[in-house]
């Protein structure tokens, strides 16, 4: 990915388009609008509400539309404008590249913004970010590689050599010997670290760096090129974030959806990863199944309209679903029914 955060994309929030959009969000052709007039009702439209960055492209957008969707955040979002206004709150969605978002937030742009750990650490803004809640998608490993079958297989080994990478700031600072590693070893060399914007893997075999520094999921992409894996940097998720400092036009009206929205999507978030639980079993084995479904605070034991026989209600983890029946049954549980969760709200 191309990760040059102190250099904001060209596509610019407010952009006069040929098609304007009116204060509603009104997809209507305004051509009698000149661009100025475009802007002015554009940014008169964003007055009085909160600006909240989201990723325009890239991994992360979708699975933010989604999250977005889920918290009921409704918008209409006209052609090739990045802005967009929400229709049931005083918000206004702006679409950015991911790798810009940490700085439009320090800087107090928006107020509000969604993008990965990565991309806040390598940006030079990445220290007045607070981060809110992590999201638990985009989640990836910042590696250094090298070709599987090269000479060099080690750090030490690479530093005095050339590396390539979208994120130059944190490759430079473990090179520098600044994350942990052996200073002396790596500081004695100067390591070239070369600026590449997308498709980093293939620069080892173009003979343009001895390694890289790129993000790896399945390591599908390092494998492909013949690359593996010496070391991680960091592992990264994307994440809800604000700025340290107040933002400017956060008025007392606005502030609120700041904990309003964090908690809506930590409700989609805990409705995607627990599902409730319900089973029917007797009072002698209740311990036993308590300790297999001990719930997130406890478990609601209910008692049946049968001697001896309890009702029990729990959530429990998405993941862990087979293996907790399969656990129930053999204990004595008697009519398990799992439901999936549409949302709900369980603390954050
Ligand atoms: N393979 C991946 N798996 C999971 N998350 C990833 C992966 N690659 C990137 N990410 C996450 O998504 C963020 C955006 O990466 P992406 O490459 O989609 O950026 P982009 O905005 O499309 O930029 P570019 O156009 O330069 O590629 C990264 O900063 C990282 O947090
Ligand atoms: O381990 P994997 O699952 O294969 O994912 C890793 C790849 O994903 C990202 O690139 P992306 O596909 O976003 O494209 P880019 O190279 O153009 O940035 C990253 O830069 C790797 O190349």
């Amino acid at each position: 990915m191309s990760n040059q955060v102190d250099t904001p994309s060209s596509s610019t929030i407010l952009t006069p388009p040929s098609t304007a959009v009116a204060p509603g969000g009104d997809r209507s052709t305004k051509s009698s609008f000149g661009a100025e007039s475009a802007m002015s009702l554009l940014v008169e439209s964003l007055k009085d509400r909160l600006l909240f960055a989201v990723p325009k492209k890239g991994r992360l957008m979708e699975k933010t539309l989604e999250l977005l969707a889920g918290a009921d955040i409704k918008y209409n979002r006209a052609h090739r404008l990045d802005v967009a206004l929400v229709q049931n709150h005083p918000i206004a969605l702006v679409f950015l590249p991911a790798a810009d978002i940490p700085r439009f937030v320090a800087l107090g742009s928006v107020a509000l913004g969604i993008t990965g750990q990565d991309v806040i650490a390598e940006s030079t803004h990445g220290d007045q970010i607070s981060e809110l809640l992590p999201l638990g998608f985009g989640k990836c490993k910042l590696q250094v590689q090298v070709p599987v079958t090269g000479p060099i297989q080690t750090l030490e080994g690479l530093s005095g050599g050339t590396i390539a990478t979208s994120f130059d700031v944190l490759a430079r600072e473990l090179f520098s010997g600044e994350n942990g590693l052996d200073k002396k070893v790596m500081e004695g060399k100067k390591t070239r670290v070369e600026h590449v914007g997308g498709s980093v893997e293939a620069a080892c075999a173009l003979g343009m760096a001895d390694g890289i520094v790129d993000l790896v999921e399945s390591g599908d992409t390092m494998r492909a090129a013949g690359l593996h894996a010496i070391h991680t940097i960091m592992s990264s998720e994307a994440v809800l974030i604000t700025s340290k400092t107040p933002h400017p036009t956060l008025t007392p009206e606005l502030s609120p959806l700041i904990p309003l929205i964090k908690s809506r999507f930590a409700g989609v978030l805990a409705a995607k990863r627990y599902v409730y639980a319900s089973y029917n079993i007797t009072r002698d084995n209740l311990p036993t199944a308590l300790t297999i479904t001990p719930g997130r605070r406890a478990a609601t034991v209910s008692p049946l309209d049968e001697e001896g026989w309890v009702a029990v209600s729990v959530m429990v983890e998405r993941k862990e679903v087979a293996k907790v029946m399969d656990e129930l049954e053999r204990t004595g549980a008697e009519d398990i029914l799992i439901f999936s969760l549409d949302n709900c709200r369980v603390g954050v």
